[in-house]
C-alpha cells in the first residue's frame, strides 16, 4: 500500500510505528486531531499514547473536529491523558470526567475553533495527527471520511503525523474540497454560492517537510448507532413535512425547498428519513454530518447533492455505500467544518436548519447541551452556527424523556444555547409551533398548546397564567421557573402534584 498511497517518494522513509509517532507528543502539548462525529479520526497514535501513559504520564489539550469513534475519547480519558478537550464530544466516559471536573471542556461553535487558532486567540497546535487515504506527489494530505478541522490543524502545526488508513477506499480521493479563508479583516468573500460549489483543492496542501511521521493503519470508523425511526420521530417528521408543504403552497419556498442542514442524533436522522416519502423533489443539503438518511435520500432520487464535513454511517449503510463511493462522488463533497458551518454561507444559501433540543421553554429558548443546566451532554456542536444564521431555524424534540418523567418543554430552560431570537420553529410529536414574528406572549400560547405533552399541559398553562399576572415582555414566576426540575430531583418526575 505504501507506494500507491504515499506518492511522494521522499516521505516513504517517514513510516514508523504508532509508538514511535506517539513519542513526538510531550506533556503540556496541544494536539489537533482529525475526526468528526466518529468519522475519520486518527486511530493508532492516540491508542499508543493512552497505552504509554501508565509508564510515562503526560497531559495534553486535545482539539478535534467533533466527537471520535473507536472509543478514542474513552481510552484517552481512562488513561488520564486529557487535561482539556474541545470543541465537541459524545463519549459517556469523557462526559463523566468532564462533569466531575477531571477534564476541562470548552464547548465551542464548530465553525470557530480554527478561527481562534489562526488569530492566536488560543494556544497553537504543536502536533497534528491526521487520518489520510493518501499523500499526493507534492505532499498533500487526502483526508478520509471527514475533513472537520484537519486542514487548519495540519497547516498550522509544527509537526504532522499522518495515519494512512488502508481500510478506506482509495476512491475517496476527489471527494474533498479544501479551502482556507484568508486573514481578517481584509478577507475576501468565500465563493460558495450553492451546495455543490467546489472552491478548493482535493488535498490539504501542507509543506511536506512538516510531515514528521507516517503510521500505517487499517481499522475502519466505528459505525453510527442510530435507532430506527419510531412513532414519535415519524410524527415529528410528518408535522415538519406538512409545515414545509404549506410553505411551498404559500410561495415562500419552491418544491426543492432551500438547502437542508440536519444535526446529529436519532431524531434529526429520522426526520430526514421522513423526506424520502415527501412531495419535495431536487433537494440539496448543506450540512455538517451526513448520516444514513442522506444516503437514503440520494438513493431515492429526492436529494440531488449533499455537502458536509463528515460521513457517519451505520454498519449496513456503510457496507453498501463505501464500496460504491465512485457512483456517488459527483453528488457529494466534504469540506472543512469552518466552511460547512460558515455564517456567511449559511446566510447566503438560506439554509433550513433542523437540530435537536435537549429541552426548550415556553418562549422558544433552547438548551442543546446541559442536563439540569449543569451537566454536559455532548456540546453545542454546529447547532449554533446554523441556528443563528439560517433562513429558518427548526428545533425538534420528543415532548418527554425518561419514560415521561421529564417534560422537554419547561417554563424556563436551565441553560440557553439558542435564544428566542434565533429559534423559528419548535416541533414535538404532538405538533409544530411556528414562532416566526411572534411576541413572547404569543409564542408561549402556541408552544404550550402545540408542543407540550398532554400530561404536562395543564401545569404549563397554570405557570404561564400566573406569570402573565406579574407582567413583563417575557413573563415568569422567577421563584418557580425551575420548579419542574426541582420536582424531578425530589420525586423522580417533573409532574407537580
Ligand atoms: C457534530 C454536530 O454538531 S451535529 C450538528 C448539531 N449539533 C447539535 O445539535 C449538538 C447538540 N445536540 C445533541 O447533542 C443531541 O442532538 C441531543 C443530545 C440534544 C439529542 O440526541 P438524540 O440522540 O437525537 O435524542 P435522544 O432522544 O435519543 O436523547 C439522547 C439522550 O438524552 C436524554 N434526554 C433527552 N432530553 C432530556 C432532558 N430534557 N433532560 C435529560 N435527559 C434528556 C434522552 O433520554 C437520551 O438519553 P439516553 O441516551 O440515556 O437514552
Amino acid at each position: 500500500m505504501s507506494k500507491d498511497r504515499i506518492r511522494r517518494p521522499s516521505l516513504l522513509s517517514k513510516v514508523v510505528s504508532a509508538d514511535q509517532a506517539a513519542s513526538l507528543i510531550h506533556d503540556g502539548m496541544t494536539v489537533g486531531m482529525s475526526g468528526f462525529t466518529r468519522a475519520g479520526e486518527a486511530k493508532a497514535v492516540p491508542l499508543a499514547l493512552a497505552a504509554r501513559n501508565a509508564a510515562h504520564p503526560i497531559k495534553i489539550t486535545l482539539l478535534t473536529g467533533a466527537s471520535l469513534g473507536n472509543n478514542i475519547d474513552k481510552l484517552l480519558t481512562e488513561a488520564g491523558v486529557l487535561a482539556r478537550r474541545l470543541p465537541f464530544q459524545s463519549d459517556a466516559t469523557l462526559r463523566n470526567a468532564i462533569n466531575q471536573g477531571d477534564v476541562l471542556f470548552i464547548d465551542q461553535h464548530l465553525s470557530e475553533t480554527v478561527e481562534f487558532l489562526r488569530s492566536h486567540q488560543m494556544k497553537p497546535v504543536d502536533v497534528a495527527i491526521i487520518e489520510a487515504v493518501a499523500i499526493t506527489e507534492d505532499g498533500g494530505i487526502v483526508p478520509t471520511t471527514s475533513v472537520g478541522n484537519s486542514a487548519s490543524f495540519a497547516l498550522s502545526a509544527k509537526q504532522i503525523i499522518v495515519e494512512l488508513n488502508s481500510s478506506h477506499a482509495a476512491e475517496l480521493e476527489g471527494l474533498h474540497d479544501i479551502y482556507i479563508p484568508g486573514k481578517r479583516p481584509l478577507r475576501d468573500s468565500i465563493p460558495v454560492v450553492a451546495s455543490n460549489s467546489r472552491i478548493g483543492t482535493h488535498a490539504i496542501p501542507v509543506n511536506p517537510d512538516n510531515i514528521a511521521a507516517i503510521v500505517l493503519t487499517d481499522k475502519f470508523d466505528s459505525p453510527a448507532s442510530l435507532a430506527a425511526p419510531d412513532s414519535e420521530t415519524i410524527a415529528i417528521a410528518a408535522h415538519l413535512t406538512d409545515f414545509l408543504s404549506n410553505e411551498v403552497k404559500q410561495g415562500r419556498l419552491s418544491n426543492s425547498l432551500n438547502p437542508l442542514q440536519a444535526g446529529i442524533g436519532n431524531i434529526a436522522n429520522s426526520v430526514l428519513y421522513g423526506l424520502v416519502h415527501s412531495p419535495f423533489e431536487q433537494l440539496t443539503m448543506y450540512s455538517e454530518v451526513l448520516q444514513d438518511s442522506t444516503v437514503a435520500l440520494l438513493d431515492s432520487g429526492k436529494l440531488v447533492f449533499a455537502s458536509g464535513a463528515s460521513m457517519t454511517l451505520s454498519q449496513p449503510v456503510a457496507d453498501a455505500f463505501f464500496p460504491h463511493i465512485a457512483k456517488y462522488k459527483d453528488r457529494l463533497v466534504l469540506r472543512p467544518q469552518e466552511i460547512s458551518n460558515h455564517p456567511e454561507i449559511i446566510r447566503r444559501l438560506g439554509i433550513i436548519a433542523i437540530n435537536t433540543a435537549l429541552e426548550c421553554d415556553i418562549y422558544g429558548n433552547v438548551n442543546s447541551t446541559h442536563v439540569n443546566g449543569t451537566h454536559m451532554m455532548n456540546g453545542i456542536g454546529g447547532s449554533g452556527d446554523f441556528a443563528r444564521n439560517a433562513y429558518m431555524a427548526i428545533f425538534v424534540a420528543k415532548s418527554t424523556a425518561k419514560d415521561g418523567a421529564i417534560s422537554t418543554v419547561v417554563p424556563m430552560v436551565t441553560h440557553c444555547d439558542h435564544n428566542e431570537h434565533d429559534v423559528d420553529i419548535l416541533v414535538t410529536e404532538h405538533g409544530l409551533a411556528d414562532l416566526r414574528a411572534l411576541a413572547p406572549r404569543e409564542r408561549a400560547k402556541i408552544v404550550i398548546n402545540n408542543c407540550v405533552d398532554p400530561a404536562y399541559r395543564d401545569q404549563a398553562l397554570d405557570y404561564h397564567n400566573r406569570a402573565l399576572a406579574r407582567g413583563g415582555q417575557t413573563p415568569h414566576v422567577l421563584e418557580e421557573a425551575f420548579s419542574w426540575h426541582q420536582q424531578r430531583a425530589k420525586t423522580g418526575s417533573m409532574r407537580l402534584s
